[in-house]
């Protein structure tokens, strides 16, 4: 016999919505003769939907720890290929680290194992150090991305900021924006530096000078703020009455940006992580407040309000330089914008001060050397109430001596990059898995003899320089900018500025794909600075008892020293 069809009471329902509906015909029927009662079929329907969710959970899980062990047994494959310091315990080489200084131990390491060594800081954190100029060349083009980390004090410090980010991605548009806009005032105004910023400067100088001798660091500080400042705020900056408060702040947050993005968990339940996120929204209200008072006065943000009509213009300024952070006239106020021109304004203060400060110890430190620029100087800005910024061109001393004091005083100790999603081969057949955190130790490269001569730790400007065959003399750049009458002049002979860059151990302002892309204009702007700097003073170390230079030899490696003091002697003429 055929048995009847199923009821629908008689079957369990399979969604939620059906048992719903079987609870209403359910209790519609006027027997109350379903098989379960509507609390006994909810609770029986939810156990199965929460045990398949629970399973579903587990198996989702247990793939993505198994894809986790897989990728991390390919980590451990890969890296036993690369030459390293061998190491038995989970922690790797973590304990060696924090007890010898990471760089000295990098060193060690290149000298018994080669120019690519590996280092592991835990058991998943692979730690590779490139050292070989042509591999480094090699990586920099090829690791395109950032380590997190970088991306992360950036963001708690300044807020969104693409510029800065860690994945090339997100960093390529606005890095070429911003690129394209300083080779256009390269090219139009030459020196860089306007008569009114080095006016400024040269004011300053003054009056820090009345007060005696100079605390080095400082004086740095505030020649790096001011040609910062007016260069993305304009001249206007230069006359804001809270510049200072501005430049304080700043160094203020800068000091602990990496301290606060050390954390792995962002430490919100710290008091002073509030204080230093006040300090920074306090900056960014400055931020906005300095726009828009430069939106009134600089050309650039005056340039930008004609243009305001103009969707295409607004976009590519206001993204570079941050206008619609205080565009209440166009409702766009994002904060990315923002973000972006306080990173510049941090990186490029931070580091311009420190070039600027690593050239006036440079010079102190080696005062025949600033007699020859001094006399280049003179020599070439024929007539001294009217100084051709351009003339720096001609300058190829000088701008050797930016090159030296970069290279032998570099920033940072080490340039780090990652490739986040590829792995990376090298032309000599390593290979190197992707999420490897890559460095390079700048200073081991820029102060190997292999790469610079036997006198590689010494400061020598010349050695950026091609002789034209009168010794070490030098004035003029062979690339026939000197006129006839300047090729005779006596003492002086013909040198060519070489490219720095064209040693791929020159390192300062990195290389590649995530290379500094204010190196041109920094350059000739602290060149156009000294060359008025110089032809106004001269620079000698204060010979009392504070000060720190004599501690260190002539000719060895000088680090940042604390609170030199230096004096600016004005030069008769
Ligand atoms: C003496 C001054 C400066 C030094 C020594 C310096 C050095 C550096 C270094 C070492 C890097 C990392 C490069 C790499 O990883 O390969 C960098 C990146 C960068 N620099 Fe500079 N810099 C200076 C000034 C400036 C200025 C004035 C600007 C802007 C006008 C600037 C804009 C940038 C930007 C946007 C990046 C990030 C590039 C990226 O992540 O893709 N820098 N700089």
């Amino acid at each position: 016999m055929i048995p009847p069809p199923p009821s629908p009471c008689d079957s369990h329902p399979t969604t939620f919505f059906g048992l719903l509906l079987q609870s209403r015909s359910a209790s519609c029927n006027p027997d109350g003769q379903s098989s379960y009662s509507s609390s006994l079929l909810i609770r029986d329907f939810l156990t199965r939907e929460i045990n398949a969710f629970l399973w579903l959970s587990l198996i989702v899980v247990t793939a993505l720890l198994l894809r986790k062990l897989l990728k991390l047994f390919r980590l451990w494959y890969m890296a036993s290929n690369i030459p390293g310091i061998p190491t038995s315990s989970l922690s790797g080489h973590y304990n060696l680290i924090s007890r010898q200084n990471l760089i000295d131990l990098l060193s060690e390491s290149h000298k018994r194992y080669g120019a690519i060594v590996k280092l592991w800081l835990g058991p998943t954190q692979l730690l590779v150090s490139v050292k070989d100029p042509l591999l480094i060349q090699e990586m920099l083009i090829k690791a395109e991305d950032k380590l997190p980390f970088s991306g992360k004090a950036f963001r708690l410090a300044f807020g969104q900021s693409s510029l800065f980010s860690s994945s090339f991605e997100k960093v390529q548009k606005r890095r070429d924006l911003l690129a394209t806009d300083l080779d256009e005032r390269s090219i139009k105004n030459a020196g860089l530096i306007p008569s009114t910023v080095l006016d400024f400067i040269m004011d300053k100088i003054e009056n820090i000078r009345a007060g005696g001798n100079i605390d080095c660091r400082l004086v740095s500080q505030h020649m790096a703020f001011s040609i910062m400042g007016a260069t993305f705020f304009g001249d206007g900056f230069l006359a804001w009455p809270k510049a200072a408060i501005y430049e304080e702040l700043l160094m203020k947050i800068a000091k602990d940006a990496s301290f606060w993005a050390s954390y792995n968990v962002t430490p919100f339940w710290r008091r002073g992580f509030w204080r230093y996120q006040c300090l920074c929204t306090k900056l960014k209200c400055l931020t906005q407040d300095i726009l828009q008072h430069c939106r009134k006065n600089c050309k650039l943000f005056y340039h930008i309000e004609q243009n305001v009509h103009s969707e295409r213009s607004n976009i590519e300024m206001g993204t570079t330089y941050g206008v619609q952070c205080c565009s209440d006239d166009h409702n766009t106020a994002k904060e990315e914008p923002c973000g972006n021109i306080m990173g510049v304004m941090y990186h490029g203060c931070q580091t311009t001060a420190a070039l600027i400060s690593n050239i006036l110890t440079s010079l102190v430190m080696h005062p025949e050397i600033q007699d020859k620029v001094y006399s280049e100087i003179t020599f070439v800005a024929k007539n001294p109430s009217k100084y051709e910024q351009e003339d720096i061109f001609r300058m190829p001393l000088l701008l050797a001596t930016v090159y030296e004091s970069a290279r032998l005083l570099p920033t940072g100790p080490l340039l780090q990059r990652c490739s986040l999603k590829h792995d990376l081969s090298f032309s000599n057949g390593v290979n190197i898995p992707a999420g490897a955190i890559l460095v390079v130790p700048v200073q081991l490269v820029q102060m190997d003899d292999s790469n610079w001569g036997s006198d590689a730790r010494n400061f020598n400007p010349y050695r950026f320089l091609s002789n034209g065959g009168m010794g070490s003399d030098v004035l003029l750049n062979a690339s026939n900018t000197g006129t006839a009458e300047e090729h005779k002049n006596p003492g002086f002979g013909l040198s060519i500025l070489n490219d720095p860059n064209e040693n791929a151990a020159f390192l300062p302002f990195g290389s590649g794909t995530r290379a500094c892309i204010g190196q041109k204009f920094v350059i000739q702007a602290i060149a156009t600075l000294f060359a008025s700097l110089l032809k106004k003073y001269e620079i000698k170390l204060h010979s009392g008892p504070e000060s720190d230079l004599k501690l260190s030899s002539k000719n060895h490696l000088l680090q940042h020293l604390p609170n030199s003091r230096i004096v600016f002697k004005r030069r008769d003429n």
